[in-house]
């Protein structure tokens, strides 16, 4: 059976996506729709050129009745943050752009997953499945897996230990209510709050600088898109393999947490082949889970105030 990629948005994360997904995983076809048109054609040209070493691929720019008979449908169009902007700044404009997208994404017959990683990802991942109809397992959002790989990247770093010893999760809004599960945490098998070098002071300090690396790096050079595109290569691949993984995604709520919301936000969440198979229910602290409600209640208020 072909394994087809429909890719929405082909700029910084788009394009360094669909170079990842090329050398990660095993893809026979990948379409690009782009609305600065001459973007995929340049970009279809240059990914064709590593296939001597990665497959075949039939990699084309393509309108949306190419999106038909995709597993997977990616999208990462939207307007980027500029220095100083939070992700909900973005609201406005990328929900315009989702509504241009998944109606004529949906009318092509497309009956696969929705993978979204455009900003603010937990909004425009409920907004998705909102106006696509879709079953709420056909939707999945990036969420806080970038920001979890951060926050182990961090770690490994204040505790001198390879990052894979690092058991630790960022949950909840990929934003600024995000949060840190440090209650849970291990490294090497060890309750992370065990550690000479850990106190609530260090643990105050990674937490921060975890939420602003995206805002650092964007004031360096303009964008960050490494980290966001091998966490849609990680997940596209598990969906085209139907491959169980589990990492911290926005995923649909139904009840988790006693969050009382109908919307996605970050936890952790096995999906395989058809999107998301279990939407995981993590043990949290009391103030943890108090943050998570605490995330659902600001994701709650912005979508209240978007009109579809
Ligand atoms: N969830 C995450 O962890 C991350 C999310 N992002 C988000 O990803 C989004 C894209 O960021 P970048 O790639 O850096 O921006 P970019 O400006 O480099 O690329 C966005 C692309 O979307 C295209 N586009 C705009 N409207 C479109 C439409 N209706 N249909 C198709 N394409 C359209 C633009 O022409 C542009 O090429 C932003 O919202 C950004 O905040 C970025 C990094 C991490
Ligand atoms: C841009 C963004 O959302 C990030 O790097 O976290």
């Amino acid at each position: 059976m072909s394994r087809k990629v429909f890719l929405v948005g082909d700029g910084a994360v788009g394009s360094t996506f669909a170079n990842d997904l090329l050398q990660n995983a095993k893809v026979d076809e990948l379409a690009i729709f782009e609305v600065a048109k001459d973007r995929p054609v340049g970009d279809a040209m240059d990914l064709e050129d590593i296939t001597p070493f990665m497959g075949q691929t039939d990699i084309h720019p393509a309108d949306y009745s190419d999106a038909k008979d995709a597993d997977v449908c990616v999208i990462t169009a939207g307007v980027p943050r500029k220095p100083g902007e939070t992700r909900l700044d973005l609201v406005a404009k990328n929900v315009k752009i989702l509504k241009s997208i998944i109606q004529p994404v949906v009318e092509s017959g497309f009956k696969g997953v929705f993978v979204v990683s455009s900003n603010p990802v937990d909004i425009l991942t409920t907004l998705t499945q909102k106006l696509s109809g879709f079953p709420k397992n056909r939707v999945i959002g990036t969420g806080t897996s970038l920001d979890s790989m951060r926050l182990r990247v961090e770690l490994a770093k204040k505790l001198n230990v390879s990052v894979a010893k690092v058991n630790s999760m960022v949950l909840g809004e990929h934003g600024d209510t995000s949060f840190e599960n440090f209650d849970e945490s291990t490294v090497d098998g060890k309750p992370l709050r065990d550690y000479a070098e850990i106190n609530d002071d260090v643990l105050s300090e990674i937490e921060t600088d975890v939420r602003k690396k995206g805002g650092k790096i964007i004031a360096k050079k303009g964008a960050t898109f490494y980290g966001v595109a091998m966490m849609l290569t990680q997940i596209v691949s598990a969906v085209l393999d139907n491959r169980s993984i589990c990492l911290p995604l926005s995923a649909p709520i139904n009840g988790e947490y006693g969050i009382k919301h109908d919307l996605y936000l970050g936890t952790p969440t096995v999906i395989n082949g058809e999107g998301i198979e279990q939407v995981i229910e993590t043990k949290l602290s009391d103030a943890e889970k108090a943050k998570m409600i605490n995330s659902a209640d600001k994701m709650q208020e912005v979508l209240g105030g978007i009109e579809l």
